[in-house]
């Protein structure tokens, strides 16, 4: 990437137990000059020791400002201090250190919508630990919403599409078990969703006219209802919904032939009825490169495709190549979004009053 962002993108520090630590020191090490400016808001001391653990040599360097992370970034880690409550054991998570985990995300949402960073990167949090906790959100992508919301963005509806070179895929319902996923789809969900994707991959992903593909949820797509009537009453009014309002989607068409190359090649994204059904294929695809992107958010996040892999936190084995994408996808948007207001700014100051 020869732009970068003006300012510095805001990696919050995720479940610490987890490889969250040993991927971000790992792209500093490998990557570092090639990546977008960053800081992590962390616990110095603690990625000190991890960095040791794991006999990386990362200089970490305590700011106080975002704006110090620029000019730090290519001598050292700049680190904004959150500290935890107590200490970190790789692949033994601490419900105690939830709130430093919670904290660590407030404060990276804050400082991006206060100007003071380009976008928010999310480093793996474990939900179930974050639950034990005290935390009531299903994941970050409700939970970053409700900042939203709170921070005076009132029509945030957040969407999660995981993305790679190979394919993009959206679950139109999250973080839900598959019984209440397919009691709770509407049509109303699909056209959001489809609307808001179509908007972001203009916006942010070079596709000016975007083609969506609609999965279906039964086998064989409901078999013209014997299978299930969720294609006739609930899908296909959405898809005719997003064509009539000029989207490019087509469906419902069944899932399992939706994500062979050839298929691939006839859509931009495929909105996905349910988690299992948008993650299994571009884990599958794409693993290491997969990126998590909220759209319909405020501010720029991104996030790696994978969780916190405790079996193997602390011990090096960790690949930090989703990560590294999530910051390049997240700077992307950003110089992306820049443009467009500098583009928005000519135009009106062009404008005959
Ligand atoms: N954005 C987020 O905060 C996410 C959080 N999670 C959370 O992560 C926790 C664990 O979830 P799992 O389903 O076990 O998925 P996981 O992605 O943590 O692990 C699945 C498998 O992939 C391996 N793996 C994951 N990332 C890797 C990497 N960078 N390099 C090498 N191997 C890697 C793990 O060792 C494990 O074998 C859950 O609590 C879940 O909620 C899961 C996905 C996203
Ligand atoms: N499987 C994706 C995932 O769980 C990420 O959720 P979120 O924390 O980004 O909302």
């Amino acid at each position: 990437m020869s732009r970068m962002p003006k300012l510095p993108l805001a990696v919050t520090m995720g479940e610490p137990a987890g490889i969250g630590g040993d991927i971000l020191l790992k792209a500093w090490v490998e990557h570092g000059g090639a990546l977008p400016p960053f800081f992590v808001i962390d616990e110095p001391a603690r990625l000190i020791g991890l960095a040791r653990r794991l006999g990386l040599e990362v200089p970490v360097r305590e700011i106080t400002t975002p704006a110090e992370a620029r000019d730090t970034f290519h001598q050292a880690l700049p680190v904004l201090a959150q500290s935890l409550a107590t200490s970190v054991i790789p692949g033994s998570p601490d419900p105690r250190n939830a709130p430093a985990v919670i904290a660590s995300i407030d404060r990276a949402v804050a400082l991006t919508l206060g100007g003071e960073a380009a976008g928010v990167v999310t480093l793996p949090i474990s939900k179930h630990i974050l639950h034990q906790g005290g935390f009531t959100h299903p994941g970050h992508t409700e939970y970053l919403a409700e900042l939203a919301q709170k921070a005076g963005h009132p029509a945030v509806a957040p969407i999660m599409m995981l993305s790679c070179d190979a394919v993009k895929v959206i679950p139109v319902t999250v973080h839900l078990s598959l019984r209440d996923a397919i009691v709770s789809l509407t049509s109303e969900a699909i056209v959001t969703a489809g609307r808001q994707v179509a908007q972001s991959l203009r916006d942010f992903f070079a596709r000016p006219n975007p083609r969506l593909a609609v999965a279906a949820l039964n086998p064989h797509g409901g078999e013209n209802g014997d299978m299930g009537r969720e294609e006739i009453d609930i899908i296909a009014p959405a898809v005719a919904q997003l064509q009539a309002e000029g989207i490019d989607a087509f469906g419902p068409t069944p899932a399992d032939t939706l994500f062979h190359p050839e298929a691939r090649d006839g859509y931009d994204a495929c909105l996905c009825m349910y988690h299992d059904q948008a993650l299994i294929p571009i884990k599958t695809i794409d693993f290491h490169h997969g990126v998590n992107v909220t759209l319909g958010l405020p501010f720029i996040r991104t996030s790696p495709d994978h969780g916190t892999a405790f079996g193997i936190a602390g011990s090096g084995k960790a690949n930090p190549s989703s990560f590294v994408a999530a910051l390049r996808q997240a700077a992307e948007m950003v110089i992306r979004h820049e443009r467009a207001v500098l583009a928005a700014e000519r135009a009106a100051a062009h404008t005959p009053s």
